[in-house]
This record gives structure tokens, sequence and C-alpha cells, in this order.
């Protein structure tokens, strides 16, 4: 089962459509599919098996399985290293289709897939197979020649995995490269807007020769095959990326089956906060790159700017000549830094944002009902939206206060520091936030006072495989990336060990 996907440049790559379970890609029990669209055209690119109930079933048992005899119990950090390592060469090898396929699956410029996501994610793969012999417990002394404890960091079994549309390949390898590092096996499902890298992952990863039922890659959608994984009862964790309403629906299947272990990675409606002694041409490519990198769809996304009132006309003026010289167009051409948005519902859902704005008073500086008549017309059906800044923005407007996830700007203004920081923090959200001053001392208070899982400062979107990234509170719980990301796919035992005392029975005050 395979289908051929059209690149760009009138290139192919032939990609197999059936589940990944076992080793093996095989169609879904009851015969069900999903297509999926090129978000350029809106054309149809491909259909794929969608996993049932009883799909996951067979991929959690063949990932049980697996972690009792091949990875999980039998296999040496060393062992796991090489083999991760040998699929990150794989992916390196083969980054230039995969960056095509990314790109006409989500609609990113082939750029971004190349240079950021996939070069990141093999970065991800090497930073976690690097650590697989670090993993280490440590001894607590007790009685001296007695009486010794440790601890070892066990993995935790079988890991369902459920991806949003965002990031496709990065958001797969944030879950899979420390999953798979510290010894558990893995039940992936891709969202179901873009489903094809995975598949081809999952392609490398066999030719790695990883052991069969390793890595188990179910697409289909949530409400049946994510489902399923939430539900499951030989399901040891979830690891979840994605809204907060499904976030929830998550937990709440994780606590109505057997428990499992959450981690969530949810929504945000991040701040940015600019002071008035800051670089304001510089500042302003940051502010640009915080709203429309991966054209806003992004959960640290920084979605609301906070200006200081004395610079804030020059500030905008220098912010709408940015967004405007923006390319915008084929995610093919290497120039492009916008393509349409992943899918027709999210383009719907932002136009609709960008209409709330006008309704509730908003000031557009840039962008807004406007249509992108440059576009050539095997684009006319695409899912583009044009950047938009609004000004004059206050709480209680829907574009401040909702996540849009699409690149939609909300400005506020603010006079001084203590102000700022009431308006940053005045949100259910906590994943991101940015702070922009030429004064240390600010920026250190600011690092303290907002409340966020990472604060960037005179810069933002920036990530590095060896930091960790989560959110604050209702942006969800659990670290991803670095030493912390490793550690929410281990557990902790204690072993009390006794090598000297001897008890008397039965015990009683005198003897014990
Ligand atoms: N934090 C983030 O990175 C993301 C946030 N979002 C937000 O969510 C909004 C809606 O986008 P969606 O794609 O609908 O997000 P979603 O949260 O529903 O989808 C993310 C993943 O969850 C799965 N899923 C959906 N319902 C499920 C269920 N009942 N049980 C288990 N898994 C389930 C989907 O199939 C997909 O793989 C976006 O507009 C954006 O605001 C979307 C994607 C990523
Ligand atoms: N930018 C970090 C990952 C995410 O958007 O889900």
């Amino acid at each position: 089962m395979s289908t051929t996907i059209q690149l760009y440049g009138g290139r192919k790559i032939d990609i197999k459509t059936g589940l990944f379970i076992n080793n093996e890609f095989r169609p879904s029990a009851n015969g069900s599919v999903l297509t999926t669209p090129n978000p350029a055209t809106g054309e149809n690119l491909a259909t794929i098996s969608a996993a049932t109930a009883e799909d996951v079933n067979a991929a959690v048992t063949a990932a049980r399985t697996a972690f009792e005899t091949t990875w999980g119990k039998k296999s040496t950090p060393s062992q796991r290293c090489s083999l991760i390592n040998k699929w990150a060469d794989l992916i390196e090898a083969n980054i230039d289709s995969l960056a095509e396929l990314e790109s006409v699956d989500n609609g990113k410029p082939v750029w971004m897939a190349r240079d950021v996501d996939i070069k990141d994610s093999i970065g991800c793969l090497r930073y976690y197979a690097g650590l697989a012999d670090k993993i280490e417990g440590r001894t607590i002394e007790q009685e001296d020649g007695i009486k010794i404890a440790f601890t070892r960091a066990e993995p935790i079994g079988v890991c369902g995995q459920i991806i949003p549309w965002n990031y496709p390949i990065q958001m797969f390898m944030w879950k899979v490269a420390p999953a798979l590092t510290a010894g558990n096996t893995v039940v992936i499902k891709p969202a179901e807007q873009t489903p094809l890298s995975a598949l081809r992952l999952a392609e490398l990863a066999l030719e790695a020769e990883f052991p069969p039922g390793v890595l188990n890659v179910v697409n289909g959608t949530g409400a049946i095959t994510g489902d399923a994984i939430s539900r499951h009862m030989d399901i040891d964790k979830i690891a979840f990326t994605g809204s907060t309403v499904t976030g929830r629906k998550i937990m709440e299947a994780a606590s109505k089956s057997n428990l499992k272990k959450v981690t969530l990675e949810l929504g945000g409606k991040s701040p940015v906060v600019v002071f008035d002694s800051v670089d304001i041409d510089q500042t302003a490519n940051w502010v640009c790159m915080a709203i429309l990198f991966n054209h806003g769809q992004d959960c640290c996304a920084g979605s609301r700017l906070f200006v200081q009132e004395t610079i804030k006309d020059k500030f905008f003026e220098v912010l709408k000549r940015k967004i405007e010289e923006i390319e915008i167009g084929d995610p093919g051409v290497e120039t492009t830094f916008m393509g349409p948005l992943v899918s027709r519902q999210q383009q719907e859902k932002v136009k609709k944002y960008i209409q709330h704005g006008l309704e509730e008073g908003a000031v557009c500086l840039t962008g807004g009902e406007q249509t992108l008549a440059h576009l050539p017309e095997k684009f006319k059906d695409g899912f583009f939206v044009p950047p938009t800044v609004y000004t004059n923005c206050k709480k209680g407007m829907k574009i401040v206060d909702d996540e849009i996830f699409g690149p939609v700007l909300a400005v506020q203004t603010f006079k001084t520091e203590e102000e700022a920081v009431q308006l940053a923090n005045d949100t259910a959200y906590g994943l991101g936030a940015g702070v922009f001053s030429q004064n240390a001392s600010q920026c250190m208070r600011m690092v303290h006072a907002l409340k966020a899982g990472t604060v960037w400062c005179n810069q933002y979107m920036v990530l590095s495989n060896a930091v960790p990234f989560g959110g604050m509170k209702q942006s969800g719980f659990g670290r991803e990336l670095g030493i912390e990301g490793l550690k929410e796919y281990t557990q902790t035992k204690a072993v009390h060990w006794n090598y000297g005392e001897e008890i008397s029975w039965p015990l009683n005050g005198t003897n014990i």
C-alpha cells in the first residue's frame, strides 16, 4: 500500500499509506481511511489508513511485547544510542524530500521545514541519543556498613503520544526521542491534517532496524484513534500537544481508565512586552518573528503585544512596514515567508477572529479582511490568510483573550512596568512570554514577574533541544526537551538494601 506524492519541481515521492504496527505497514482493521489535502491548492494529496480501536490494541500489544523483550528490558543504553543515531543519519540523508513532503502536507515554506523543523528534529534525536548512557539514579546513605538505599530511573513502559499538525516532524521527535532513549516503546498518533511525514519517518526507522514494536505509528482521527489511546488500559503514559479542550478530554480519559501518567503541552496567548529603551528596528523584527513564524500556528506565538506608550507611533510605523514586506505565496519557493494555513477549518477560524476584531472596535494597522489578490490562480482555493495587526485592543475582546493560532496580533499600550506585568499576566495561559528592554535589571525583574514556562529576553521563539519547554497555568504541565524532558519518560524506583542487619521475631519495642 503506497501512494505517489507530487513534491516541488516535478519531483515525486512514494509513501507507504498503512498503519505502522510491529514494523509492518498494514491497512486498518475495518478499512478506514482519511484524506489529506495540499493546503496551498486545496487539492487532495493522499488517502491513508486510519486506525480503529482494534488497530490501537494491536499497536499496544506490539509495543508491550517489545518493551518486555527487546527494547525496555533487554537493550543496553549504547544499543539504543546507536540505533537512534542511525535513524538520525537516515533522516539527514533524506532531508530534502522529507522537507518537501512536510511542506506540501502542512503548507509551511519548504526552507522552514528543512532548515528549522527537520534540522532541529535531527538534533533532538542526537541530543537524546547522547543521554542514553547518562540516565542515573542516586545513592542515599543509610546505616553505615549495614544498609544502603539507592534509586533507579526506569522506563515507564508503553507510551501513547498524540501530536498536532503545526510542527508534525518536530512534535514527533520531541516525544519519540526521549521516550525511546529511556527504554520505553511508543504508539504515536499524528494529527489527521498532517499524517504523511510520520509515515516516512516510520519507514526510515524500519531501515535503521529498530526491533519490531518499538515504534508504532497509528494515523487516524482524534475522536477514534486518539480516544482509544487515551482510554487504553495497557498504555502507561500519555503525552499530548494540542488544544486545551482536547487536553482536558485526554486527562479525563486517563483518570477514568488506568490512571496513566499524563503530560500536556497546551495552548497559549503569550505576551510580548516592549519597553521604550529598545532598538525599534531590531525589536520589530523579533515581534514579527513572534507572531508570524509558522504563520502564527504556534503554541507559544507572541500574539499579545504590549508597547510602551512613549514609542508607540514610531514602533507601529516600523512594524507595519516590516509586515507588509513579507513574501506570502508558494511554500515551495525559498524566499516565501508565509504559505497557507494548514486547513480550511483553521483558515475559517482565523478569518472569523479577524472579523471579530473589526466588530469589537480594534483598529486594523495592516491585513484585516483584505484578500491576497497577488496570489496566482493555482492557489485561489488555498488556505491563505493575510498577516493582521490590530491596535487599540483591550481585555474582553476575543482577539485578546482567545488563542487564535494564526497570524493575528492584538496590540495594547502601557505606561509603567507594573502595568505591563499586570496586563501580560492577565490570561489563563502561561506558555511563553517576551520582554524587550536595554535595561538588564528591568529584564530580570520581568523574568521574575512573568508567569510563563519560557521567558525570552530581547529575542523570541528561539528554542534549544537542551533547554526544557512547557507551560504554567492552563498551558499544561510536564516539560519537553532538555534533561527534564527525558525525566518525564522515566519513573523512580527506590531500593532499600540490607547487607548487615538481622532482626528478631516477633518485633517489639525492645528489639526494633
Ligand atoms: N498547543 C498547540 O501546539 C496546538 C494548539 N492547537 C489549538 O487547537 C485548535 C484546534 O486545533 P485541533 O487540530 O482541532 O486541535 P486538537 O487539540 O483537537 O488536535 C491535536 C491532536 O489531538 C487529537 N485529538 C483530537 N481530539 C481528541 C480526543 N478526543 N482524544 C484524543 N486525541 C484527540 C487530534 O487528532 C490531534 O492529533 C487550534 O486552532 C489551536 O488553537 C492546535 C494544534 C496545536
Ligand atoms: N513552538 C513550540 C511547539 C509548538 O508550537 O507546539
